[in-house]
């Protein structure tokens, strides 16, 4: 790899992430188009059924991409989805040289856009800043891989581990830096989720709202263009229609109540999904293999104690983000999770990737650590 296809990699990679709030269920792409060493075109895939980063970099090139170099940050494709494949594209357009990021783990498409391009002639490289290019693309390429998607849950907590007061208070532990940050993470989200007890509790709505995101107004439009899907774990159906939450849009509930009531929810816009479980409990991995079969490639997870405590037992979580607010809340205060944990050796091994302060808050990310 050259430092300067190392270079134009990245520039791909800068604008790949502008898709970021707004590609799902399709991946974030970018895509750089160089001929004797200045860029000719480039783009970035903002929206599943428009087109993809390739053709909008071939259209800003026009003639000039005969003969030229494609850096994408995804494999192009090879097939016929919303959109007709970007390979034959590249190679109608006279690209003499491909050099992409990563595979594309689309079964549709795993290496056959790579193997197209190299039939026609054109030279293929794979693997420039790939790592970067798969953590921004983990959810797309975890649901393609296994079925299920990135599942993120988000904590508020004070500097003595506590989310809520005992009476379930629980709005407001962090600042508005913290609270955008929170925007941004669901808005980047297919799915923001919670349960029953949080909704009854603090009347949590779950949307995005614009004017809170701290985001330009491009980014912003598209974000509101591309919502995510609210979805409620309701297993007795204890949330009224009257609550914030249904007033706020169309939502889905997941519950393992009977279906009677389906009407009641349909009615108001709402869609009730029956999903099999135990002791009033809906099964949490086949919520999350039904939510990756409709395309969803992150869920954020804003749940109390002990739903995001139920993910965490199941291993179905892949990051925590921690916000911590310089507060204590006492004792009576309910904890982090429910983990009922008897001894050292039962604690699930973390790793912290990332903390930095976010306003009067810190953010800690941390990762399950399968390696130990
Ligand atoms: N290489 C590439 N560039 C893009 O900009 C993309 N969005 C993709 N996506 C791949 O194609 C599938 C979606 O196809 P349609 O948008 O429905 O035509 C997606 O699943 C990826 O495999 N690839
Ligand atoms: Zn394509």
């Amino acid at each position: 790899m050259s430092n300067s296809d190392h270079a134009y990699m990245a520039r791909a990679l800068e604008l790949a992430r502008k898709g970021l709030y707004s590609t799902h269920p399709n991946p974030r792409v970018g895509c750089v188009i160089v001929r004797d060493g200045k860029i000719v075109g480039d783009g970035w895939h903002a929206k599943a059924g428009e087109p993809h980063a390739e053709v909008h970099a071939l259209r800003q090139a026009g003639d000039k991409a005969r003969g030229a170099t494609a850096y994408v940050t995804l494999e192009p494709c090879s097939h016929h989805g919303r959109t007709p494949p970007c390979a034959d594209a590249l190679i109608a357009a006279g690209i003499t040289r491909v050099v992409a990021a990563m595979q594309d783990p689309n079964p549709e498409v795993a290496g056959r856009g790579l193997l197209r391009l190299m039939n026609a002639g054109i030279a293929v490289q794979g693997g420039v800043l790939e790592a970067e290019a798969r953590a921004l693309n983990a959810g797309f390429t975890k649901r393609m891989e296994t079925g299920l998607p990135l599942v993120r849950v988000k904590l508020a907590m004070s500097l003595d581990g506590r989310t809520a007061m005992a009476s379930g208070e629980s709005q407001w532990i962090t600042g508005p830096a913290a609270r955008a940050a929170v925007q941004r993470l669901r808005a980047r989200s297919s799915v923001v989720l919670s349960g029953a007890d949080t909704l009854l509790a603090d009347g949590a709505r779950l949307t995005v709202r614009p004017d809170e995101l701290g985001l330009g107004a491009e980014l912003t439009a598209l974000a509101q263009a591309r919502p995510p899907l609210r979805v409620l774990i309701d297993g007795r159906l204890r949330v009224p229609l009257s609550a914030p939450f249904f007033q706020a849009g169309p939502a889905l509930v997941a519950t393992c109540a009977a279906a009677t009531s389906r009407c009641r929810y349909q009615d108001d816009g709402h869609e009730l999904l029956a999903i099999p479980g135990s002791s009033g409990h809906v099964d949490l991995r086949k919520l999350l293999l039904e939510l990756a079969a409709r395309g969803a490639n992150e869920v954020l997870v804003e749940a109390g104690p002990k739903l995001a405590g139920a993910f965490s037992r199941l291993g179905l979580v892949d990051e925590y983000q921690l916000f911590v607010a310089p507060k204590f809340l006492g004792s009576s205060a309910r904890p982090l999770l429910d983990l009922p944990l008897a001894r050292m050796a039962e604690a699930p091994a973390l790793k912290i990737v990332d903390m930095r302060a976010v306003g009067d808050d810190w953010r800690i990310v941390a990762v399950p650590d399968r390696a130990s």
